[in-house]
């Protein structure tokens, strides 16, 4: 029998972007609701309680919702897109790559937490770091990152397309989370294994898909002898062996007058740059993802597909 998967918020942006990847898999059963009955509570627990894996592409308190639609019924599995459960001690984060140990831990879930997009970018690059013993207890990191706009869900996307909308944004690029108190920021202190929480500035773009997030280090305040060099390796080393996470050589890096934050829209994967003057005192630790595929539903699909191969 095919497994059955149901995205509840299929007609959404992450679940839409979902269903189009899922489309042409012959080897999964799509359980699926009309748009005009997505919010039917009634039906939704009837799909959730059918499926085998349900993916959840709804607002933190909808999916909190689901969850407990679904509480009672060990058979379902769940994976879910929104911030409610990623730092829940009971939720396998859905990050396979920051550790050797997490693709185990989510194939063999029952519930896992999709991580946030710009979570997937900062971790990328801070967590092994940490790891490795070069970026020390107590060091203020900051994380500096632009977003395309799909990152807002349809409200965002509706607000920035549409000139007619009442809240339509013309800005070409505009900062927001300006309290510094962003649902992300938990998320990047617990996976990042960082004893401070970062100070968190986000942005959006005036494009759709694509984001950058930036992690600047000054390098006399990492551990001792720390290089761009060492910083780089501690990275490459980390990320052997998959083929998601692209650590950029340092030689690429360096011939690179500029970074395009929709170069990966559309891919799956992640791109990791380490910039900085070789025997320089600082370096930029640089992401580049979708916000919709490693950002959110590629990472999605790729944690269904783990969690399938049980
Ligand atoms: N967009 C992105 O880049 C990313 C999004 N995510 C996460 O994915 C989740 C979904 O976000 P996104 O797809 O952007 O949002 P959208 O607003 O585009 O889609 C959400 C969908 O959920 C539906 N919905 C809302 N409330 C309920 C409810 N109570 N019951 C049933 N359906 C409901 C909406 O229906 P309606 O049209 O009626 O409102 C809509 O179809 C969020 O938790 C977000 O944090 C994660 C990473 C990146
Ligand atoms: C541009 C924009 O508004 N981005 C959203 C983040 C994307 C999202 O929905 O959050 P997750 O990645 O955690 O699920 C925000 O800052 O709230």
């Amino acid at each position: 029998m095919k497994p059955k998967i149901f995205i509840d918020g299929e007609h959404g942006t992450t679940g839409l972007q979902i269903r189009t990847r899922m489309a042409g898999r012959s080897d999964l059963e799509l359980l699926s609701i009309p748009e005009a009955e997505r919010r039917n509570a009634a039906m939704r627990e009837d799909l959730l309680n059918n499926a085998d894996i349900a993916i959840l592409c709804l607002p933190d308190d909808a999916s909190r919702e689901a969850v407990s639609m679904v509480s009672g019924n060990n058979r379902v599995r769940v994976i879910d897109t929104s911030t409610a459960h990623r730092i829940a001690p009971d939720w396998a984060y859905g990050f396979a790559e920051m550790d050797s140990a997490q693709p185990a831990k989510i194939r063999d879930a029952r519930h896992v937490a999709n991580p946030g997009c710009y979570p997937t970018g900062a971790i990328g690059v801070i967590r092994p770091l940490r790891q490795a013993g070069i970026l020390p207890d107590g060091y203020p990191v900051t994380v500096n990152a632009v977003s395309g706009y799909t990152g807002g869900g349809k409200q965002m996307i509706a607000q920035m397309e549409d000139e007619a909308n009442p809240d339509h944004i013309s800005a070409p690029h505009f900062l927001y989370g300006l309290t510094l108190k962003h649902k992300h920021v938990p998320e990047m202190k617990m996976h990042g294994l960082l004893d401070r929480a970062p100070v968190f500035a986000p942005s959006v773009g005036k494009f759709p898909q694509g984001m950058i997030v930036q992690v600047p280090l000054y390098l006399d305040d990492l551990a001792s002898g720390a290089t761009i060099e060492s910083i780089h390796s501690a990275l490459v080393e980390h990320y052997a062996g998959q083929s998601i996470v692209e650590v950029v050589p340092l030689a690429a890096s360096e011939k690179l007058g500029r970074i395009d934050a929709t170069e990966l829209a559309g891919a799956d994967t992640m791109k990791l740059f380490v910039f900085g003057a070789p025997g320089g005192t600082h370096v930029n630790l640089v992401a580049l993802l979708d916000n919709l595929g490693k950002g959110a539903s590629g990472a999605a699909v790729q944690n269904m597909d783990l969690m399938l191969s049980a």
